[in-house]
């Protein structure tokens, strides 16, 4: 199952970083040279190493092809997309101040999240914590789709390697996006490229996490997960894992199905395998 896995994921055992980020940006920036409607990026700035990383790309893409056409006509729009107060701002600040986007915009998800949660309250629905978690994350999509639509750009995915096997992500949350420069890689990989960009130290060994629960802010994703990125990155890089790691692995990767895939219809049988 890893070496199929391995495959589908298409990550490699191990990587030159520069030559993986001359790919993500020539990737971004030649699907806005072949859409000639298409103007810029969109992507939500966390102050986690992922969305560093893809943000970092963005506007060095963005960058160079405003030197190479002549044209200012392109933007990178960064979002700050905090539930209330954000516990690590600072950390976001200086992703933003390491990113140095075109344009920062901030909206505050936390009352339209709260309206929802209200009237789904009004229909007798109660939302977990944990499913409340899930419609912070949509929303956040949703405001970035908005801003996409207003300014002719397209969303910017963070998904990567070891969140793409896990499934650990919100489906049309951060799972829905438009273009996804990080697929192939897995968490370390995505640290190396971002030491070699000269991102700050503690931005990308910081630990991983969604920090979408009130009852448990800032929760490590290891922890919800129930397996080490470590062990992840080693799978994924064809390496020998413990046997009950290698068994959570492959069960989230199971259970994640269904994300890998357009919505499901009669012609689909890869969830009867
Ligand atoms: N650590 C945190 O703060 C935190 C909080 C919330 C969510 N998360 C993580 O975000 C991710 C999202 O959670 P999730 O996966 O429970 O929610 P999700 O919304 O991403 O996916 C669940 C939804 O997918 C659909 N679905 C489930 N099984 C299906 C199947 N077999 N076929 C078709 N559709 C199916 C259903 O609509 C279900 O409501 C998880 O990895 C979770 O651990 C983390
Ligand atoms: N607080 C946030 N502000 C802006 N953007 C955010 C925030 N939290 C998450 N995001 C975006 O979602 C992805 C996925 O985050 P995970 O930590 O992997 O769950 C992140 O890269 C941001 O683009
Ligand atoms: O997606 P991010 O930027 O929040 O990174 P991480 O997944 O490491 O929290
Ligand atoms: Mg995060």
């Amino acid at each position: 199952m890893q070496k199929v896995i391995i495959e589908e994921l298409q990550v490699k055992s191990t990587i030159d970083p520069q030559e993986e980020i001359r790919r993500s940006v020539d990737f971004l920036k030649e699907y806005l040279r072949h859409h000639s409607f298409l103007k810029g990026f969109v992507l939500g700035i966390s102050g986690g190493q992922d969305s560093t990383l893809a943000g970092k790309l963005a506007q060095i893409a963005v960058n160079e092809l405003k030197e190479e056409t002549g044209s200012d006509n392109y933007t990178f729009y960064a979002v700050r997309l905090p539930y209330g107060v954000q516990l690590d701002e600072n950390d976001c600040q200086d992703a933003l101040a390491f990113i140095q986007p075109d344009v920062t915009y901030t909206v505050n998800i936390k009352e339209a999240v709260q309206a929802s949660e209200s009237a789904l309250k009004e229909i007798g629905i109660d939302l977990t914590d944990f499913a409340k978690g899930n419609e912070k994350a949509r929303e956040r999509m949703k405001v970035q789709y908005s801003i996409a639509a207003m300014k002719s750009a397209v969303v910017i995915g963070t998904d990567h390697a070891a969140e793409a096997l896990t499934g650990f992500y919100t489906k049309y949350g951060d799972g829905g996006a438009d273009v996804v420069p990080l697929f192939r890689l897995n968490k370390r990989q995505g640290r190396e490229m971002l030491e070699l960009l000269g991102a700050p130290e503690h931005l990308y060994l910081k630990v991983p996490t969604a920090d979408l629960e009130e009852d448990r802010p800032q929760l490590p994703d290891e922890v919800a997960l129930g397996v080490s990125y470590e062990q992840i990155d080693d799978y994924l890089e064809g390496k020998s894992v413990p046997d009950a790691a290698a068994q959570r692995i492959e069960e989230l990767y199971k259970k994640s199905a269904h994300k890998r895939h357009l919505p499901i219809t009669v012609y689909d049988d890869f969830w009867k395998k």
